[in-house]
């Protein structure tokens, strides 16, 4: 049997994460997206962010892409983009990462069956991607402005954790900004500071575009894409049936060549 003060910590938890649960759905439904400050508490969120940087020490991030600087419309430089790493969370190495993953996902599975739970009720998720640590090196690195799943993909969910202490948008840039449609927002954007401890969740498809501006500081984040299973579902036999189709095409130009 747990000691009070366990039990007291238990239920703080529980209440945390109810009250997280409730705001999801109520911001998602409204806004199209929410955003949540100190999720994890200080320590917690810095553990985290060490596990990060012994991945990117240990050189475990992909090169990231190459992005041409544009400046008066003229190639300028090539700089190098974000760089990512996939993790599927089960790594003995980031223990925090993992346990990062499991409470955004029992935060989104709670949403998803909250009773009265907005638009998130029309949806079933039973599913994620890999977790994407991504890390923008500073050197004015962006990336262009894109949404998450043009053409349905499955992806239903963008939740992106942030790790960056002292964050100032004066000087560091790296702003994550959305341009959300929808009635409340009109011409507006948000603008979101990637900051320390901080989770946003928006929906994945073309109701969000966005863009990050280029970060002047090293900007690290990590990224979850929960699906819908029946976008998810009808995806993979679509792209089953293509692959079967190009593989057909291939066969008979093969054929063709050995005439
Ligand atoms: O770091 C942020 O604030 C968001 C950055 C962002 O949008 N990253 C991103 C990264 C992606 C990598 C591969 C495929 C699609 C992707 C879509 N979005
Ligand atoms: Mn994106």
């Amino acid at each position: 049997p747990h000691s009070n003060a366990a039990q007291a910590v238990e239920r703080n938890i529980f209440d945390k994460i109810q009250n997280i649960c409730a705001s999801v759905v109520r911001d998602l439904t409204t806004f199209g997206l929410c955003v949540v400050d100190d999720f994890l508490g200080h320590e917690i969120g810095s553990l985290i962010l060490e596990e990060v940087l012994r991945l990117q020490k240990t050189g475990t991030f992909s090169d990231g892409q190459l992005v041409s600087a544009k400046t008066h419309g003229k190639d300028v430089k090539t700089i190098r983009g974000d760089q990512i790493t996939w993790l599927d969370g089960k790594e003995r190495t980031c223990r925090n990462i993992s346990m990062l993953i499991s409470i955004v996902d029992a935060v989104i599975t709670r949403a998803s069956k909250l009773p009265r739970n907005g638009k998130l009720g029309n949806h079933r998720i039973s599913g994620r991607t890999k977790a994407m640590v991504a890390c923008y090196p500073g050197n004015g690195s962006h990336y262009v402005k894109h949404v998450d799943n043009p053409n349905q993909d499955g992806r239903l969910i963008t939740a992106i954790y942030y790790l960056n202490k002292n964050w100032n948008r004066e000087t560091d840039g790296g702003v994550l900004r959305i341009f959300p449609e929808g009635e409340f927002w009109r011409d507006n954007v948000a603008d979101i500071e990637p900051l320390f401890d901080r989770i946003l969740f928006f929906w994945s498809d073309r109701r969000n575009p966005h863009e990050v501006q280029p970060a002047f500081t090293t900007r690290y984040a990590i990224t979850l894409w929960y699906f819908d299973d029946e976008e998810r579902t009808a995806a993979i036999a679509k792209y089953r049936s293509e692959s079967e189709f190009f593989l057909q095409i291939q066969k008979c130009l093969h054929r063709v060549h050995e005439m």
